[in-house]
């Protein structure tokens, strides 16, 4: 298989997450977008078995009640979605954006909405799903070691309890795929996913920005680890990237930051979950210094930092 160079791809610069507040200025109106498996929680064999430790949805909410944006932009359904971060009550795109769940009483007009749980949900063949998940059950009976997971929008195969299986899941996924030309493949972390086509984790943050109640300058960030974040990444770096929606704020080029050291277009990058914990941490920290601080002084604390805004370029 061959894997296309995506021309954007650089080198990242690493962020000492303890540092980050050094990154932000006053000025901007801070929205955060978060990617869960591999960001905000680790790794397990079983995709069930994951947790999003309840001091880093402590921390979520803090930085919430400072009034910054913070919503999730995840792989997982939305249900799986809601229960990792339960109790906390954040908007989510779930299934890399095909179920939006949005916290205000706006519907998006992108998706056919199921207007009265602020839902956003596309249109999927459930019939074909059916029969995309028969194909994948029995191509899987000679294997023990794959999961195979059932989502409400799409299916997938999962093989990183045998990672050997790699090859063996991509001819799986593939040949199903080769049945269903309005479907695509999704590739994840030890992961093969077909979902219906047109929908993708940039797309879905454009549609979440457009639904915020923000007035000043906005400055969108997205922290994830994965091949399915990259498309997010592009979307908050791109500042004309918002105007394809129009979100109704005057948008600037926001942050990128991907988890882990492997090729990325993410501006940043930071080690691991730990470390996206400790960026969160100050992040917030950023927040209740200028609350503290009444607003001139804030603004002379701003300009003071060592490299303010460094990553608008
Ligand atoms: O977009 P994300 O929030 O990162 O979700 C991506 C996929 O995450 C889950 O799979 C991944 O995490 C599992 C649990 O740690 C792991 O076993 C698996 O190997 C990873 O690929 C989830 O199961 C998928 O549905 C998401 O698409």
């Amino acid at each position: 298989m061959t894997v296309a160079i995506n021309p954007s791809i650089s080198t990242p610069s690493y962020i000492p997450p303890n540092t980050f507040a050094d990154y932000l200025s006053n000025q901007y109106h801070y929205c955060l977008f978060l990617d869960m498996d591999g960001t905000l929680a680790d790794f397990t064999l079983n995709p069930k078995d994951s947790a999003i430790p309840n001091a880093t949805l402590t921390l979520l909410q803090k930085i919430q009640s400072h009034g910054v944006n913070v919503a999730i932009v995840t792989g997982r359904s939305l249900d799986e979605a809601k229960k990792m971060l339960s109790p906390l009550q954040l908007p989510i795109a779930a299934t890399h954006g095909l179920e939006i769940a949005f916290d205000s009483k706006e519907d998006s007009d992108n998706n056919s909405s199921n207007s009265s749980d602020n839902i956003s949900v596309a249109h999927v063949d459930a019939t074909e799903l059916t029969t995309i998940r028969q194909r994948i059950i029995q191509s899987c009976l000679p294997y023990r070691d794959f999961t195979i997971e059932n989502k409400p929008y799409s299916v997938a195969l999962h093989y990183r309890c045998d990672p050997t299986l790699a090859d063996a899941a991509y001819t799986i996924m593939s040949t199903v795929l080769n049945h269903h030309s309005n479907w695509t493949l999704k590739q994840g972390k030890y992961v093969w996913e077909i979902m219906p086509k047109g929908a993708d984790k940039g797309t879905a943050i454009l549609t979440l920005l457009k639904n915020m109640q923000v007035s000043e300058d906005l400055c969108p960030i997205f922290i994830g680890d994965d091949i399915t974040d990259e498309a997010g990444f592009i979307a908050v770096q791109d500042k004309n990237g918002a105007k394809t929606v129009k979100t109704p704020q005057k948008t600037v080029k926001g942050m990128g930051i991907k988890v882990g050291d492997e090729r990325t277009c993410a501006h940043y990058y930071v080690h691991s979950v730990h470390e996206v914990r400790v960026l969160l941490e100050s992040f917030l920290s950023f927040f209740q210094s200028h609350l503290a601080l009444p607003s001139d002084l804030a603004d002379a604390h701003t300009s003071s930092i060592k490299n303010p805004m460094r990553h608008v370029i």
